[in-house]
């Protein structure tokens, strides 16, 4: 493959030299350097990590922001030149288009060249001859990882700028949430006279926007607010392809190798081969950067496509169906022959009767552009590099076979087949929780322990607490529980929705207070209960770090009580293993977050109160919902906290004997999913001039409850699965 690669490889360690002796020897870099031309950003780079080795801060705060700077100069004129040379090349592919294979390679060549040469003809006009050389792939993995931010952080803090070290700790923090040694700084900087909650501000969220329209738009699907969903799923698509192509702009930049004319015609399928399979890799690694979270290890799956089903079903539900025709046959383009698309397409123009102009909607245009040009790259760099023995794979699931040249798609059987495979075994990776969570942090309550923690309880991020409640504590809390079992009203004593065996009864805050305006029970108790949330809330968001604000997102107090003369031969639990921010398929191993799941919930927590009853065990099983991982036996005061996701499914075994108390927590880091009936029972408080530990208020948005997502709407994937909603965020 690499013909040429020594001679190239010289010619580049070369250049860099000479660039290099230039530019120190140079009037110093500034971000335009003497020449007006824009100097390396890798070389500002050093500098500033230089400096910072020297504690010299005002330096490296300068030269790490210039790198930072001239690095999306580069981009911004990178991008520039790459429009302006868009169709440069292109009638070296249409000569070859219809002419015999051999010579298809040699076209793919050139056009890739003549593009390059275009490209780096612009950006020469205003880039010095060193920033155009392509940076290290260490440079690009720090860029990457944001750690230009955690130089910046330290060097903001010695400055004594703490706006600006709040907001590098956090840009960087955003991408790199396990890092403990930032989670504890931020910790400081919060904890800092002075320092506002505003000041954390992500410096590179301009590039992360359609995350944001992809959350507002699944809120907005949420509470049905079907306008603003297709609102949002529209500008959550166009953001996706705005970033997709910012990216793929960059892709078209000089070779990293010198052309040469190859004088073999293995020569010739070698260069096409290795500039063919460089720009193809930056490409697809364009639709997997951009369909990744920041601080998420894996790409979201066919992020494109799934935004377009979204879009088609609220689409339909707002009533627009000559949209939804349109978002489907955008769809269609990339699954032509899916069933679920095609019937959905049927349902609409037969829903559309007579309204043939909205019923021949063709797809939209900007999608039909993607969908073509992802395809024609494609084509033309697969067969340029069809000769050759080379293995990559595509991360777009969509990628037609015929696309794919048969020594290819062998490789990508073979690699779907392990995908399979591994889903089918629980490939250990499932195990990993992206959640953004990282158990371990102290425990800052007196009196409080940790009895069992990660790998006492076979998992991750699981912890089991001891001595969070003492005796007279839990008994006030059980007096409290059957007082306001038998005031009736509102405090429902039912039937267990899981089991018929049991009697089950919930208590919140608000009721409690409520009961105690009535004077039904001890003020003091409801405040006890009160208080006690927020001792857990404190020992969760200080065992389980996370850079994100943790609100309550609902709390209440339950009794599983066995039912006398129902408990011969029980086979069943009093709670079904489940996962509690998405739904768990075992027999594939999957969660899917999407209502009737509360996908919200981020952290949970259960606080017993008692252990006079037979049965009642909490456990943790693995994914395939059967084989328990670890058991933990409720007593007064012990605490099981988990992060919320499918890396912590569990359950309760039945409750033969007795009743069984325990306070269920769950937080989230979604402002908006905050609790609005503890907000209640606070304001009541506060109001009554009683003074409150409080959460920051609620800034007016409707707590709101996850709609099923599109996508599994189409596949039907929870049909038959039911959950007991209650009035909001209850079970
Ligand atoms: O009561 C318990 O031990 C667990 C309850 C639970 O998992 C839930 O309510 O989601
Ligand atoms: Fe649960």
């Amino acid at each position: 493959m690499a013909l040429h690669s020594n001679s190239s490889s010289v010619y580049v360690a070369l250049l860099f030299i000479i660039n290099y002796i230039c530019i120190t020897a140079g009037s110093g870099l500034s971000s335009e350097s003497s020449s007006g031309l824009l100097p390396p950003y890798d070389e500002l780079y050093y500098r500033g990590v230089r400096a910072y080795f020297s504690e010299d801060w005002e330096r490296a705060a300068e030269f790490l922001e210039k790198s930072i700077s001239t690095r999306y100069k580069l981009l911004r004129i990178r991008r520039k030149c790459h429009d302006e040379c868009l169709t440069a090349g292109d009638d070296k592919i249409s000569e070859q288009d219809k002419e015999d294979m051999i010579f298809w390679d040699l076209g793919v060549l050139e056009w890739i060249q003549v593009r390059a040469e275009c490209v780096k003809f612009c950006m020469s006009r205003s880039v010095s001859p060193a920033a155009l050389l392509p940076v290290s792939s260490d440079i690009e993995y720090e860029f990457g990882t944001r750690n230009p931010y955690n130089y910046l952080q330290v060097t903001y803090y010695k400055l004594n700028k703490m706006t600006k070290a709040a907001s590098a700790a956090h840009t960087f923090f955003v991408a790199n949430p396990s890092h403990l040694e930032m989670r504890n700084n931020i910790e400081k900087y919060k904890r800092m006279l002075g320092v506002k909650e505003e000041f954390f501000q992500d410096r590179e969220r301009e590039h992360e926007q359609h995350w944001e329209m992809y959350d507002a738009a699944i809120q907005a699907e949420s509470s049905s607010d079907w306008l603003k969903a297709v609102k949002m799923w529209n500008e959550c698509v166009n953001e996706t392809l705005k970033q997709t192509e910012e990216c793929r702009a960059q892709c078209v930049t000089a070779p990293r190798v010198i052309p040469e004319e190859p004088d073999t015609v293995q020569g010739v399928y070698e260069r096409a081969a290795d500039l063919s399979l460089s720009m193809m890799s930056c490409q697809q690694t364009c639709v997997t950067l951009v369909s990744t979270r920041p601080g998420r290890v894996s790409a979201m799956e066919d992020f494109l496509p799934l935004q377009l089903e979204h879009l088609h079903i609220a689409q339909f539900k707002a009533g627009d169906l000559k949209g939804a025709v349109e978002t489907l046959r955008s769809l269609l383009l990339f699954y032509p022959t899916d069933s679920d698309n095609l019937s959905n397409l049927d349902l609409y123009t037969q829903t559309l009767e007579g309204d043939t102009e909205a019923q021949q909607t063709g797809p939209a245009p900007e999608i039909s552009k993607y969908v073509n040009r992802a395809l024609q790259e494609k084509k033309l760099l697969y067969f340029g590099m069809a000769n050759l023995d080379f293995k990559f794979s595509d991360p777009d699931l969509w990628t037609p076979e015929d696309v794919v040249p048969e020594s290819l798609r062998e490789t990508w059987r073979a690699e779907k087949e392990q995908l399979h495979e591994k889903l089918k075994q629980g490939d250990k990776m499932d195990e990993v929780d992206d959640s953004g969570f990282y158990a371990g942090g102290p425990i800052p309550v007196a009196g409080v322990s940790i009895t069992l923690d990660d790998q006492g309880l076979n998992g991750t991020n699981r912890v089991v607490l001891d001595g969070v409640l003492s005796q007279s504590e839990c008994d006030r809390v059980m007096q409290l529980a059957t007082v306001a079992a038998s005031a009736g009203d509102g405090y429902r004593g039912r039937r267990s929705p899981h089991t018929p065996h049991e009697k089950f009864e919930g208590l919140t805050v608000l009721r409690a207070l409520k009961l105690a305006q009535g004077g039904l029970v001890n003020q003091s108790d409801a405040r006890l209960l009160h208080g006690i949330g927020e001792t857990v809330k404190e020992l969760m968001d200080s065992y389980f770090r996370t850079p994100s604000l943790l609100y309550f997102a609902y709390t209440h107090l339950v009794c599983r009580s066995a039912i006398t003369g129902h408990q011969e031969g029980r086979s069943d639990l009093s709670h079904p293993v489940h996962v509690d921010n998405c739904i768990l398929e075992p027999e594939s191993r999957q969660c899917w977050r999407e209502a009737p799941a509360f996908t919200h919930r981020d952290l949970s927590a259960v606080l017993y109160l008692n252990d006079d009853f037979e049965g009642g065990d909490f456990f943790f099983t693995d994914r395939d919902a059967k084989t328990v991982t670890a058991t933990v036996k409720p007593k007064c005061g012990r605490l099981v906290g988990f992060t919320s996701g499918p890396v912590n499914p569990h359950g309760v075994t039945a409750v033969t004997k007795g009743r069984r108390c325990a306070l269920a927590l769950w937080f989230t880091t979604e402002k908006h999913h905050k609790d609005m009936e503890r907000e209640e029972a606070e304001d009541l408080w506060a109001a009554d001039g009683q003074s409150v530990v409080k959460d920051e208020k609620a800034d007016g948005e409707n707590v709101v409850k996850s709609a099923r997502s599109g996508r599994s709407q189409g596949k039907e994937k929870s049909k038959d699965r039911e959950r007991v909603t209650g009035r909001r965020d209850e079970l």
